[in-house]
């Protein structure tokens, strides 16, 4: 993809100095005060469809430095939630370290485990390169990962590679899978707002979903998130998050009273 090769998290106050949107008024992550959250009914619960991939189908699971990324097919669609039908592209995943979380955003400051995107481009532009860079161009659907009782099992097909990908650049196979068991089984209750990627070239053009229900996987599960991977110079990949950023007089919106 385009050169992403040389920031890292380390330097995020620096983004902006390469990447002028990491700068801009719409960025994202972002604290929602669910104080200030606007009620709209008008938002419909999001929709999956094509999400029970064939065993038989292969993904590509892959270590890019900054996290894990699952490379998904166009077949996987978004068919409700928002005005128009939306294609997937790749699902990855912001954690913390065994001394902290790692969600990207947050609720009334508190900070989750982690977080999971799914990322998927609007199919009425030219291409992805172009999807990207127009506003409503993407559509991230986030959900906080959280430590629960048990092992969740639709998380094994990711995280039981992960010692195949240990170094950054390592790529591995994924048989196909249900896509939508890593998401909540609420998919009507969740926060809507206009932001950014979190990570350069920052293009202001994600209409966000963040679901409220979160999802549980064992500490085990977590602890193998945050202590398998190695990001560039071989030190640990963990806390690949970004502060959250300013609304700059944004409203969220909320599917839910
Ligand atoms: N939260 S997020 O969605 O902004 C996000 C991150 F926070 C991310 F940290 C990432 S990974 C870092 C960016 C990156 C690195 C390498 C490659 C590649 O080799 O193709 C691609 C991207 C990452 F990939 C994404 N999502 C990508 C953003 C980068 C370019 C558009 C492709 C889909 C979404
Ligand atoms: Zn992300």
């Amino acid at each position: 993809g385009p050169d992403h090769g040389h920031w890292s998290y380390a330097d995020k106050a620096q983004w902006q100095l390469e990447y002028p949107y990491c700068g801009g008024q719409m960025q994202s992550p972002i604290n929602i005060d669910t104080n200030s959250t606007i009620f709209s009914p008008e938002l419909q619960p999001v929709v999956l469809a094509g999400c029970n991939l064939d065993p038989s189908e292969q993904l590509s699971l892959m270590n890019n430095g900054h996290t894990v990324v699952l490379q998904l097919p166009g077949s996987l669609t978004i068919a409700g939630g928002y005005p128009q039908e939306h294609r997937a592209m790749q699902l990855h995943l912001h954690w913390g370290s065994p001394a902290g979380p790692g969600s990207e955003h947050t609720v009334d400051g508190r900070r989750y485990d982690g977080e999971i995107h799914m990322v998927y481009y609007n199919p009425s532009y030219e291409s992805i390169k172009e999807a990207m860079r127009q506003p409503g161009g993407l559509a991230v659907l986030a959900a906080f990962l959280q430590v629960g009782p048990e092992d969740n099992v639709h998380y094994q097909p990711l995280l039981e590679q992960l010692d195949e990908i240990q170094e950054e650049g390592k790529e591995t196979a994924v048989a196909g899978f249900n896509i939508e068991g890593l998401l909540p089984t609420n998919l009507g209750r969740y926060y809507r707002y206009s932001g950014s990627l979190t990570t350069p070239p920052c293009y202001q053009t994600v209409n966000w979903t963040v679901f409220n229900q979160t999802v549980l996987l064992s500490k085990e599960q977590i602890s193998l998130l945050e202590t398998t991977l190695q990001g560039d110079d071989d030190k640990d990949l963990q806390n690949n998050f970004r502060l959250t950023q300013s609304l700059h007089g944004r409203k969220v919106l909320a599917s839910f009273q």
